[in-house]
């Protein structure tokens, strides 16, 4: 019987990477994934465009399966914004300047928005699995390792992510609901 060939994660972001690889190894079925960095432009458009584009791409660039994943951090007051573009907004203005976005909002709310994009091939619809977890932006707090961690404290716990142990992180992120979806998705496949 031939080696099951395991599925290709293309993501250039580390910390994505080490993440997924904490929450796919655990559980009851644990899955396991290759990575491959690639520097993959991205599309403007909704989440959805953005992961659905992301993923094509990489299976045409890999000639086979593969996953993606973008992440969103949306605030309520500015209707979803930043949204896909976060990274730009964060490399740009820094954790400081996406509190000041919200100065003079009566809300401080947003939600961390997580896609998965599965391709089974070049020329496949890419299929998606998203997880959302919500919570507001608050005046950094905790090392600042990770993207916007610092300043995204998820409700009701107090604790920013990057205050958070990583597997208090990894079982209430929006990486980690959209990984369970994706998780059942491959598991009905075997
Ligand atoms: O190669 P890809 O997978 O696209 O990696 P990326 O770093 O470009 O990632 P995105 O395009 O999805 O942009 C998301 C931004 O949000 C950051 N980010 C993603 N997940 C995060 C998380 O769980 N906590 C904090 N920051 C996060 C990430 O560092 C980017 O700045
Ligand atoms: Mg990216």
């Amino acid at each position: 019987m031939a080696a099951k060939s395991s599925l290709i994660f293309v993501t250039g972001n580390a910390n994505k990477l080490k993440e997924v690889n904490a929450i796919l190894l655990t559980g009851g079925r644990p899955i396991e994934i290759e990575s491959r960095s690639l520097d993959i432009p991205e599309i403007q458009g909704t989440t959805q465009e953005v992961a659905i584009a992301k993923c094509r791409q990489a299976a045409e660039l890999l000639g086979g399966p593969c996953i993606t994943e973008d992440t969103a951090l949306c605030f309520e007051a500015l209707k979803g914004l930043p949204g896909p573009y976060i990274k730009y907004f964060l490399a740009d203005l820094g954790h400081e300047g996406l509190n000041a976005l919200l100065v003079g909002f009566p809300t401080k709310a947003a939600w961390a928005l997580c896609t998965f994009a599965y391709s089974a091939g070049p020329g496949a619809d890419p299929i998606l699995f998203e997880g959302r977890t919500d919570g507001s932006i608050v005046p950094a707090r905790g090392p600042g390792i990770f993207g916007w961690d610092a300043v995204f404290e998820p409700t009701g716990t107090g604790l920013t992510y990057a205050e958070m142990p990583t597997d208090q992180k990894n079982k209430l992120s929006h990486r980690y609901k959209a990984l369970e979806k994706l998780r059942e998705f491959l598991h009905s496949q075997d």
